[in-house]
């Protein structure tokens, strides 16, 4: 496969003439240049046409202006030292104060070696570089290309807000030729590319240059959507829901045909990116994590997914860790999270008990009531236990007609009181874990109608039910963020403290 340069690259991503470089004459370190390395630099040029390891500087993608940086691999293999650190930092500085959110394409192997360790701890500046970008509340996106190794995927290449790999990428920390001269041994196969680590949950795709554009601006339109404040759309109608049975309910809530957030996404949400994993090594297909917009509102969504549940296994403490992921995403870049309930119950394993299942919904808890960012919740079907309880709290907390929240399954508190499941359809009555009840209770601020007029629910009308969701979704999303941060806050708290009282 061809593998493109750094210019290559930059033309493949920024609109068509929009390219401004930002690079100006390389520094020269304090320590100075010796001969053999002078001379390396010099063919270093020659070969690659460029005069340092990285290009810098700013463009348009889709409209949009950006800021790039990019390790040029023909440059002594992309490799940092003082003066590539230096425009690194440069740059990033530059797109922090600009307010630009930064593109990062890394393929290099590592450290410089002609500079040794002055230029081995320059990734620290880097670093520092990359996190107050961050701090700024501006997105920082990640391209690894082949190869990346060493320092570079240990430092920016691992700090993105998102990262993608190119297909058949070699993405390791040590490089295999490190690897084999010390050890006598080659490094075991098909272990750093880019799509094992997009199996493992340690990045969020692998996709080709070419859709570059398309997946930043998608990004983008996202993660920047904080930014500029949405005007608030018409309330949705409501209509006050009858009242139900409990048991009923949830036998509704646990049709094979429901809509869950995938559905959800389908039908009332647009530029959805899913995001893979917690991006240090876990995933759980119980959880779906994604960026989307419903309507004009950007949010992060985490979402219990129905049929992954049913399919794999019940979620597990990773779903919540990748949870927690998104968690400090929205947080970060001050965007609106959705919270979506649906599930039979978290994991009762060995394994969920050794990976801290209970310390993780703890964990959930606590980051989701103090979490410094507009904040919807949505049962949207089965609400059992702590599994549940992890994602509920929120500003505003919003309910299916047939959604349902109890402690632990009906059947599982009919064993505790009577011994039996038999009591199930009673104790779920008397614990009042119907939407109505939840209302009633101050837990649930407003009750989505089911398949309005008619004896059915949302199993009969996935789309319409779907939308419907997605505009009280985008309605709620909007009117919080049109909230001061404090008001919301204070009220969050105030609302989970006063309950039951
Ligand atoms: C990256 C690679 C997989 C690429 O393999 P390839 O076969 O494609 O290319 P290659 O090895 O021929 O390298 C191309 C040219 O770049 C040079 N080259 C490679 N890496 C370099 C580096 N870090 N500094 C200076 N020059 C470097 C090679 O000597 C070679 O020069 P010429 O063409 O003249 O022969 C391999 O080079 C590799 O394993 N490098 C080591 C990666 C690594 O472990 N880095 C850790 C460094 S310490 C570090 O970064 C700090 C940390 O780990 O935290």
């Amino acid at each position: 496969m061809k593998r493109l340069n750094a210019r290559e690259l930059i033309e493949i991503v920024v609109d068509e003439g929009s390219w401004r470089s930002w690079d100006t004459e390389p520094v020269v370190p304090a320590a100075g240049i010796d001969e053999a390395y002078a001379a390396d630099l010099a063919r270093a040029r020659e070969s690659s046409g460029v005069d340092e390891a990285v290009l810098t500087g700013e463009g348009t993608v889709k409209g949009r202006r950006v800021a790039v940086v990019a390790c040029e691999f023909k440059f002594l293999a992309g490799s940092i030292g003082v003066a590539a650190a230096e425009r690194l930092v440069q740059a990033i500085e530059r797109a922090t104060v600009e307010g630009l959110p930064l593109l990062a394409g890394t393929a290099s192997g590592g450290t410089r070696m002609q500079e040794g360790t002055t230029a081995f701890l320059s990734m620290v500046k880097i670093s520092a570089a990359v996190a107050a970008h961050r701090e700024a509340g501006l997105p920082f996106l990640v391209y690894l290309r082949h190869p990346t190794t060493g320092g570079v995927f240990a430092s920016w290449g691992s700090q993105g807000h998102l990262t993608v790999a190119e297909p058949g990428a070699l993405i390791g920390f040590l490089g295999p030729r490190v690897y084999e001269a010390l050890y006598h041994s080659s490094f075991p196969e098909n272990v750093q590319t880019g799509e094992n680590l997009h199996r493992r949950g340690l990045i969020d795709a692998v996709i080709p240059p070419e859709r570059i554009p398309a997946i930043v601006d998608r990004a983008l339109n996202v993660l920047l959507g904080a930014r500029e404040l949405p005007s608030l759309p018409v309330r949705p109608d409501y209509r006050p829901v009858a009242d139900q049975d409990a048991w009923e309910a949830i036998q509704r809530s646990r049709k094979a045909e429901r809509p869950g957030v995938r559905e959800l996404l389908r039908h009332a949400a647009r530029d959805v990116l899913p995001l893979n994993g917690t991006g240090q090594g876990e995933k759980d297909p119980g959880l779906l994590l994604a960026l989307a917009r419903f309507g004009d509102a950007p949010c992060i969504v985490l979402g219990q997914d129905r049929r992954s549940q049913a399919r794999h296994h019940p979620m597990g403490p990773a779903a919540l860790r990748e949870g927690r992921r998104g968690m400090r995403l929205a947080s970060e870049l001050g965007l609106p999270l959705v919270t979506v309930i649906d599930t039979p119950g978290a994991a009762l394993s060995k394994e969920a008990e050794e990976g801290g299942l209970a310390g993780e919904i703890a964990r959930s808890l606590s980051d989701l009531v103090t979490i410094n960012a507009p904040t919807v919740s949505l049962i949207l079907g089965e609400g059992s236990g702590g599994g549940a309880l992890a994602l509920i709290p929120a500003d505003v907390v919003l309910s299916a007609e047939n959604g349902w929240l109890s402690p632990l399954p009906p059947e599982g508190a009919s064993a505790i009181v009577h011994r039996d499941t038999d009591h199930a359809p009673e104790l779920a009555r008397r614990q009042g874990v119907k939407a109505m009840d939840l209302k009633d209770a101050g837990i649930v601020d407003h009750i989505i109608e089911e398949h309005p007029g008619g004896e059915g629910d949302a199993a009969d009308e996935p789309v319409e039910f779907s939308r419907r969701v997605g505009h009280w979704l985008e309605y709620e999303v909007i009117r919080l963020m049109r909230q001061p941060a404090t008001v919301r806050y204070h009220g969050r708290l105030a609302k989970y403290r006063r309950l039951g009282l």
